[in-house]
């Protein structure tokens, strides 16, 4: 482990843009402390696009807007951001001021909120939108719409439209467009977006897929993509993050995650996952339920549904190791005593073309 972690100091220094250490969130309910996000250590390297995925309810969106110091009140966040802008001086996220969070959530880390699309004021214009925000970053109007336009355009869809519309004579797809242009107004490094093709058909989600991965390449910007669709990830992402019980479990380049998971949950995930290649009778289910967050189980939070939980995972927490498939310069780790064994024992029913090939 040594040798990883004075690879993850050096990496810091250079190629990081956002480092969590320990983050989590809680909620104090009556029925006890709820851990909707526990322990959450990652780099966000510059310019990766890195994929969130699990189950509905393991803490996605947690993680998401934890990342901007915005998780729904009353939620208690801890534990350490950092984030290291291009130019200018480290920013420790929790202990920013409300003013400077207002004005870092646009112009460093923006964010797309799971079911926004409906967030659009209905009784402004989308262009009244785009001028609102100019005007609270104090941000000239001619420069900042020359901006908007471009980024309109650059969302597939026609300025003079779009901005002179109100929200409900655009579609769910325009909307989502449109909402994705105003997210990069204020030239964020890091576009965070939670569920961005949820409410949307296969094809719009298609075109939105392609249409990130060109705005990440155009911009160099750095994309955390939050979905519970690992085919969709798997398409986009350059490293994945799987998530279980309110923690990353597993973590690697995204065809290592899918074709040599080393989390016995990443396995069960995906041959639970419907393609067009498998039919339904094939699925399996993964049995048994997620955990509560008041309670989640000690040791491994995955051994009550875990075919090779022994003695040792009811009393030990695994911490990350690295899975049979780790390289030197592409680390791929996850939380199971028994990474070496997974392989074999949880056999894949990927068959032909079902996930993207990368590299
Ligand atoms: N405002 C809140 N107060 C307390 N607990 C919450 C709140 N919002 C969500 N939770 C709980 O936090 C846990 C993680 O929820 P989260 O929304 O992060 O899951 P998710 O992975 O994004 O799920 P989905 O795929 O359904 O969006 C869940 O147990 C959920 O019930
Ligand atoms: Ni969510």
């Amino acid at each position: 482990m040594s040798t990883h972690n004075s690879q993850q100091t050096a990496a810091s220094e250079e190629d990081t843009i956002v480092t969590t250490r320990d983050l989590s969130v809680s909620y104090d309910l009556e029925r006890g402390e709820s851990r909707v996000l526990d322990g959450v250590d990652v780099d966000i390297r510059r310019g990766e696009i890195l994929g969130v995925v699990g189950e509905s309810g393991s803490g996605k969106s947690m993680f998401a807007s934890a990342l901007l110091d915005a998780v729904p009140e009353p939620g208690l966040t801890m534990g350490d951001i950092q984030y290291y802008p291009e130019r200018g001086e480290t920013i420790d996220v929790l202990d920013q001021t409300d003013e400077e969070l207002r004005q870092m959530r646009w112009e460093d880390i923006s964010m797309v909120f799971q079911g926004a699309m409906d967030s659009w004021n209905p009784t402004i214009t989308i262009g009244d939108h785009f001028e609102e925000t100019l005007k609270a970053h104090r941000v000239p109007k001619g420069e900042g719409m020359e901006r908007a336009r471009q980024l309109i355009s650059d969302v597939y869809l026609d300025p003079d439209r779009v901005l002179s519309s109100y929200p409900h004579e655009l579609s769910g797809g325009m909307k989502q467009r449109a909402l994705i242009a105003l997210s990069l107004l204020l030239e964020p490094e890091v576009l965070v977006m939670d569920e961005p093709t949820a409410a949307l058909d296969l094809l719009m989600q298609r075109s939105i897929i392609a249409l990130l991965s060109d705005l990440q390449e155009e911009y160099n910007l750095t994309m955390v993509f939050i979905t519970h669709d690992l085919e969709l990830a798997s398409g986009l992402a350059d490293r994945i993050a799987v998530m279980y019980a309110f923690g990353f479990c597993e973590i690697g380049p995204a065809n290592k995650v899918i074709h040599s998971g080393g989390h016995p949950y990443t396995r069960a995930l995906i041959n639970s996952t419907p393609n067009l290649n498998t039919p339904v009778e094939e699925m399996e289910p993964i049995e048994g339920e997620s955990p509560d967050p008041v309670n989640v189980p000690d040791g491994c939070s995955y051994h009550p549904r875990c075919p090779l939980s022994d003695e040792h995972c009811i009393e030990s927490n695994p911490t990350m190791r690295p899975t049979p498939s780790d390289e030197r310069d592409a680390p791929h780790e996850a939380t199971c005593h028994y990474t070496d064994k997974v392989p074999e024992e949880i056999p894949l029913h990927i068959e032909g073309v079902r996930y993207d090939e990368r590299e």
